[in-house]
């Protein structure tokens, strides 16, 4: 399965269309004003005309109220909502059930976040709320997000990963090992594709997702030896 692709942070109708031409899924609009690539929700929706069908918006927020997303929701109409603050589950849940959209929540990993702490605050989220989709695991950092760190993927459960949307210091450089060794579901990128801070770079952009790409098919060419040595009879581990 070819691992989905989120780019977020964009602020121009440029890199809108070097995201789609670089064939990733989705695109995420920071409607946190303390960030350096925060745009109002009446520039997003200027954003969101340009974006073609099948291309997933996604809306990020950082401890904002049920009515606060309502109201940047109904001028941005956003495909999905991020949540990437303090939300706590019951908050996430009100807050998707206020605009009925589907949801991520971010988890910010710390160097000593325990693996069961990951699949159990899914599993609660997964039980808050029918709108949950997926944990986006970022990195524990002083900023909430768009901090280009990275954290120990080993800390992600083998069960978990094919469920969550991995973040936090993705680049050119780590993506290929990211996709291969972790396996996730998707993968997030911000810092990583930027000329500046909300300055989108096309060739980064390019780049990172033809490094995706190639963990993909990695993971298609261990399919194939593992499928190919058990017809054998062989063992496979
Ligand atoms: O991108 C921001 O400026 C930001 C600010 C506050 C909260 C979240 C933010 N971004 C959330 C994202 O989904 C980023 O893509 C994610 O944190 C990864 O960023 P990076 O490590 O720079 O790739």
């Amino acid at each position: 399965m070819r691992t989905r692709i989120k780019i977020c942070g964009l602020t121009r109708q440029e890199d809108i269309q070097a995201v789609v031409a670089a064939g990733a899924d989705a695109i995420g609009f920071v409607f946190y004003p303390k960030s350096p690539r925060y745009v109002t929700p009446e520039r997003a929706a200027e954003l969101i005309r340009a974006v073609p069908p099948f291309i997933t918006t996604v809306g990020l927020f950082v401890n904002a109220t049920p009515e606060e997303v309502a109201a940047a929701v109904r001028i941005a109409p956003v495909s999905l909502i991020q949540l990437h603050g303090d939300e706590t589950i019951a908050e996430a849940a009100a807050i998707a059930a206020a605009v009925n959209r589907p949801f991520l929540k971010v988890f910010r990993v710390k160097p000593d976040t325990a693996p069961d702490e990951l699949l159990e605050y899914e599993q609660a989220n997964r039980a808050a709320s029918p709108l949950f989709t997926s944990l986006l695991l970022d990195t524990y950092v002083d900023a909430y997000g768009g901090a280009g760190k990275g954290f120990d993927w080993s800390l992600i459960p083998k069960d978990l990963a094919p469920r969550v949307v991995l973040s936090g210091g993705l680049s050119v450089h780590n993506a290929t090992d990211a996709v291969a060794g972790v396996r996730p579901y998707a993968v997030d990128i911000s810092s990583g594709v930027e000329a500046a801070k909300g300055i989108k770079d096309a060739r980064k952009i390019a780049d990172f997702v033809a490094a995706v790409r190639a963990g993909d098919t990695t993971i298609e060419r261990e399919h194939i030896h593992e499928t190919s040595v058990s017809r054998q009879g062989l063992p496979t581990s």
